[in-house]
């Protein structure tokens, strides 16, 4: 029989005034249940053709669902969200057609994010706007920020508890938990679930518990003020949880959680149980069922330049299963301040009335081992998609190749742990002479390097970009640019290498602003190897394209002395096409050709950002317009200054 709160309560008390909160998780991890499932949970019952034909809307649930989609069940991955067949629905989807626009139920903004974004518009704050630019953050808590008084009072109802249960955490939290890590965010190139959970940060020397507790504890103060037979709680209930299947590899993340939100909730550890069950949580059980259902369906709340902020629950979009070959992404385009931030779900290539809908849950760019692991342990399933099960016909995955050792510009494929030797070349059929342990060896490295990298990326950025500048040059010369883990280095050391350029003084003499373009250049590079990377790994549309391809874009636009040093050898001719596919990245035109570039470029860049963040692009999209359009102006000046050179010099002939 399930143990309730209430009754460990009346025998235990004593036991518990030290935090019990691990206990009574570990033992609801273990033991079995049989708990009836949710309202159509995965376990609704199919019809002949595979598909439950009990629609959940009918309990009244997700009102906010478009006609065009419909949610229906599959006996592999349980339900899902599809385009709607039939006379009732509204025929194929285009790419860059918007499926679905909504306000999460529930967000939180990561604790290295809360003082640089408004906790209720998650927008930076507005630098147009007079008296300053800075959030202004509630004087009782200290931690929480705002764009704006209309943002503090429309976030007040949530806010008021998190405020009290801040302040106190604060005073009570040297007891109740001693791990004191950051609560940062995952990858950026997939919305879905790369929070780290049951972690604390800290915020101005202050302890704050992380995203994944503050928004759980949003949740059940807002299941009370609304009620637990209101849709929107009724909603959260109906997500999967996988408690009875949690992998033994996750049960100390989960008890970590329960027990920092046990702290976070409850001033005192001999208030816990009251409090829990006063917010609904009637025993372990129930608790372990509710962090199991955050870890399966939230999200990671990100800016419209993908980068991650935090996390936020979504029980319609979280319906919608995975694919690593996805059909759709999960993106918030826009951000401002005093606005509504929706998160959008579009289509990035056609999708057919009676198909489903898939995103990705995680960086499709890795190979796809790494994929099917975090798949497994976080979501518990294997992975059957198209990618995954793919034939490659002989082609080399671009995620494990190496350049073809004999210089035909192929690729072949690394070898496998059974393998010694690479298999033959895509393009001449040779085999590719390299030492397999050599090879592994300088893989294992570059990945424990951007590890150690990434742990220490805004405490110590010189030394994150110095740790993955030794590895990045030792794979560079063996790996295309869309292997493992080149790719997601340069992905990492560009935001490093763009800081470090802004953080240059003001060039004063002719040397130092040649030291300056030379690191332009650099920085140039870097993007446009990522370019060629991302361009082989993602599917046209994805915004983690466009977004790579802007922000090329954006840096060829960076001033640079319209003519290189002497000492910079001469600049070769180009083509576009060729600077985004990798193959010419070493240099970089000057003057009006380099504008045209960046002018090419950021076409590009807007094509793609059209697809992936919808008509117009977004934010970012807006931007890229802003920039084509100045980029025009500016290179029609130059064929002005050019045609009146001309003329100059005939006249003077
Ligand atoms: C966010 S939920 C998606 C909705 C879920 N199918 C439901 O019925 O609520 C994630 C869970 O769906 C299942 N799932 C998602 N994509 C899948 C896939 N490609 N293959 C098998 N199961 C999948 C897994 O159980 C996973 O943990």
């Amino acid at each position: 029989m399930a143990s309730t709160f209430s009754a460990l309560k009346k025998t235990r008390q004593s036991r518990l005034a030290s935090s019990s909160a691990p206990s009574h998780v570990q033992s609801a991890l273990t033991s079995s249940s049989n708990a009836a499932p949710a309202p159509g949970s995965t376990d609704v019952d199919l019809d002949s053709a595979g598909r439950d034909s009990t629609s959940l809307q009918s309990y009244g649930l997700y009102p906010e669902l478009p006609r065009t989609l419909e949610i229906l069940s599959t006996p592999t991955r349980g339900r899902g969200i599809f385009i709607r067949s039939g006379e009732d629905g509204g025929g194929a989807v285009k790419p860059g057609t918007t499926l679905l626009s909504i306000r999460p139920h529930i967000s939180a903004l990561s604790t290295s994010s809360l003082d640089a974004y408004c906790s209720a518009c998650h927008a930076p704050p507005d630098p147009q706007k007079e008296g300053g630019s800075a959030l202004k953050r509630c004087t009782r808590c200290k931690i929480i920020w705002y764009c704006s008084s209309k943002c503090q009072a429309a976030d007040w109802a949530a806010h008021k508890p998190e405020c009290t249960a801040i302040v106190n955490f604060q005073s009570h939290a040297s007891s109740a938990s001693a791990n004191l890590d950051g609560g940062g965010n995952g990858d950026a190139g997939s919305a879905h679930q790369s929070h780290r959970i049951g972690e604390e940060g800290q915020e101005g020397g202050n302890r704050v518990p992380n995203e994944a507790v503050r928004a759980l504890a949003r949740m059940l103060w807002k299941k009370k003020r609304e009620g637990g037979d209101s849709v929107w709680w009724r909603e959260i209930e109906a997500m999967q949880s996988h408690r009875e299947n949690i992998a033994a590899t996750q049960h100390g993340t989960v008890a970590a959680l329960a027990h920092t939100l046990t702290a976070y909730l409850s001033p005192t550890p001999s208030s816990h149980l009251e409090v829990l069950s006063d917010l609904g949580i009637g025993s372990a059980r129930d608790l372990v069922d509710l962090l199991s259902k955050f870890t399966t369906n939230s999200f990671t709340l990100s800016t419209p330049s993908l980068s991650p902020i935090g996390v936020f629950i979504s029980p319609i979009t979280a319906l919608i299963n995975h694919s690593c070959a996805p059909n759709a992404v999960i993106v918030f385009p826009r951000a401002h301040p005093g606005a509504e931030n929706r998160l959008e779900v579009i289509a990035i290539r056609d999708i057919q009335p009676g198909e489903e809908v898939l995103t990705s849950y995680i960086d499709i760019s890795v190979p796809r081992v790494h994929r099917q692991k975090e798949l497994k342990e976080r979501y518990l399933f294997d992975c059957d998609c198209s990618l995954c099960s793919a034939d490659t016909n002989g082609r080399a995955e671009p995620r494990e190749g190496i350049w073809c050792s004999h210089g035909c510009g192929g690729v072949s494929l690394i070898p496998d742990a059974a393998q010694k030797i690479p298999s033959a070349c895509e393009k001449c059929g040779k085999i590719t002479q390299i030492d397999a342990d050599e090879l592994k060896h300088s893989i294992q490295l570059a990945e424990e390097s951007l590890e150690k990298a990434t742990a220490i990326e805004f405490t110590d950025p010189a030394r994150a970009l110095l740790l993955t500048t030794i590895t990045y040059n030792l794979l560079l010369p063996t790996h295309p640019a869309s292997s493992h883990p080149l790719l997601a280095l340069t992905r990492f050391r560009i935001p490093l290498l763009i800081n470090e350029l802004f953080s240059l003084p003001q060039p004063t003499s002719l040397a130092e602003q040649h030291q300056r373009d030379a690191h332009v250049d650099e920085v140039c590079r870097a993007a446009a190897q990522c370019v060629a990377g991302v361009r082989e790994v993602f599917p046209e549309g994805h915004p983690v394209r466009g977004i790579a391809i802007a922000e090329l874009g954006k840096l060829l636009c960076v001033e640079v002395s319209p003519v290189e040093s002497s000492d910079g050898g001469s600049t070769s001719s180009f083509e576009t096409g060729t600077i985004l596919s990798g193959l010419e990245t070493t240099r970089f035109p000057r003057g009006a050709d380099r504008l045209r570039l960046a002018f090419d470029t950021l076409l590009r860049a807007r094509h793609e950002l059209g697809i992936g963040f919808g008509v117009g692009g977004g934010d970012v999209g807006r931007q890229v317009e802003g920039m084509i359009q100045g980029l025009e102006r500016e290179l029609s000046a130059w064929r002005k200054v050019t045609s009146s050179t001309k003329v100059a010099s005939v006249t003077s002939a």
